[in-house]
């Protein structure tokens, strides 16, 4: 029985020292995504700097950060508002903002880049952050589509490289896909795994293939409800309205898109058709590009396959 208890004791240690293994976090991009793993991370008790081009960027990431945290107060705190209050405060007060990626990596435990889908521009980031960073730092992306071992080979860390997929809405969404190279190393994904854990998400396993699992079925079906409007065969509302009364979907393909952007879609399947030609589910869309060569991208422009602006 004091084995078992010793044993126990130890690997829940083990477990927990994991755990605490990351206490600060710098999100690099606060557009839809950094902003709402920031949230999370700060909810959940780190210290947290998230970083973007711009002050004015910047300030409506906190902006939407305030927003987002607002909706769940209404619901937490219903009772006892002036505790609904210190709760914002104090998740605010644990981020702070940056526009100089270099500056805000150096007391990191764990960068998560959450910014535009371009491969060419997140290479570039990384081999600045190597130089920047602390050893111990651990580099991630959240990228949608893009072979984490691409990204990684930009720097000098690999065993310290690995993929942290979440989903959108960051707050909402319980799930995070843990993504491995061939040279994340044991500790690391361990300590990614634990970090997806303390943020409270389930976590899953993935290998570096390409859109992991989610987005390895989702973008396909995405892309076919696509297809078959393209066709003719249906209009996308009624795909929409198809797909949620019929298969239990909270939201069609097209509303889905339109959340997601249809910009970072196109990145994806234009990615996509390009790196695997012989893939008849990647190939890329008219009425997607038609969209977004109208720069209607969905509900961050006001316009995508619906509208959202005021009237
Ligand atoms: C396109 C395919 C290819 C994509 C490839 C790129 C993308 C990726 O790499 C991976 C992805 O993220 S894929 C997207 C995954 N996300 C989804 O599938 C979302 C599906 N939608 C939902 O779950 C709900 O509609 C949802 C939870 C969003 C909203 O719920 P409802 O529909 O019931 O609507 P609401 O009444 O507005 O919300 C209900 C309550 O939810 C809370 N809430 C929603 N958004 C929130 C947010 N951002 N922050 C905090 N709380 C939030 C909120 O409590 C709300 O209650 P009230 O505010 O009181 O109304
Ligand atoms: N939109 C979605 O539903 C999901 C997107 N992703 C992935 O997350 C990443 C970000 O996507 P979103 O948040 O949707 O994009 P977004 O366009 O909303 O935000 C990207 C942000 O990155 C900033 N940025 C661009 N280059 C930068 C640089 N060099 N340094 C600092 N900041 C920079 C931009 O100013 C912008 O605010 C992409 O890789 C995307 O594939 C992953 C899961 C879901």
């Amino acid at each position: 029985m004091a084995q078992i208890f010793r044993t126990t004791v130890r690997s829940f240690a083990t477990t927990s020292s994991r755990q605490n293994a990351i206490k600060t976090v710098t999100v690099i991009g606060g557009g839809l995504m950094g902003s709402g793993i920031a949230q999370v991370a700060a909810t959940t008790g780190h210290q947290v700097v998230m970083v973007d081009q711009t002050d004015d960027i910047l300030g409506k990431s906190k902006a939407s950060i305030q927003k987002s945290l607002q909706r769940v107060v209404k619901k937490k705190f219903a009772e006892d508002p002036k505790g609904g209050e210190q709760f914002v405060s104090d998740i605010l007060g644990r981020i702070t903002t940056q526009t100089d990626s270099n500056a805000a990596v150096a007391n990191s435990d764990l960068v998560i880049e959450a910014i535009v889908e371009n491969i060419d521009v997140k290479k570039k980031l990384f081999s600045s952050l190597d130089k920047a960073a602390p050893q111990h730092t651990i580099f991630t992306s959240n990228t949608s589509s893009l072979p984490i071992g691409d990204i990684a080979v930009s720097t000098q860390r690999q065993d310290r490289f690995g993929g942290l997929h979440f989903f959108n809405p960051v707050p909402m969404m319980k799930l995070l896909e843990v993504v491995r190279i061939p040279a994340t190393s044991d500790e690391t994904f361990n300590k990614l795994s634990d970090f997806g854990k303390a943020m409270k998400k389930t976590t899953v396993d993935c290998k570096d293939t390409p859109g992991f699992i989610v987005n390895r079925l989702l973008v396909p079906y995405t892309i076919e409800a696509m297809r078959m409007v393209e066709r003719g065969d249906a209009s996308f509302k009624d795909v929409d309205t198809a797909m949620k009364l019929g298969a239990g979907y909270p939201m069609g393909p097209f509303e889905l898109s339109d959340y997601v952007g249809l910009d970072t879609m196109k990145f994806i399947l234009d990615g996509w058709a390009e790196k695997y030609p012989e893939n008849p589910l990647f190939q890329p869309s008219a009425l997607l590009n038609k969209y977004v060569a109208e720069g209607k991208l969905g509900a961050k422009s006001g316009e995508g396959f619906y509208n959202y602006k005021k009237k």
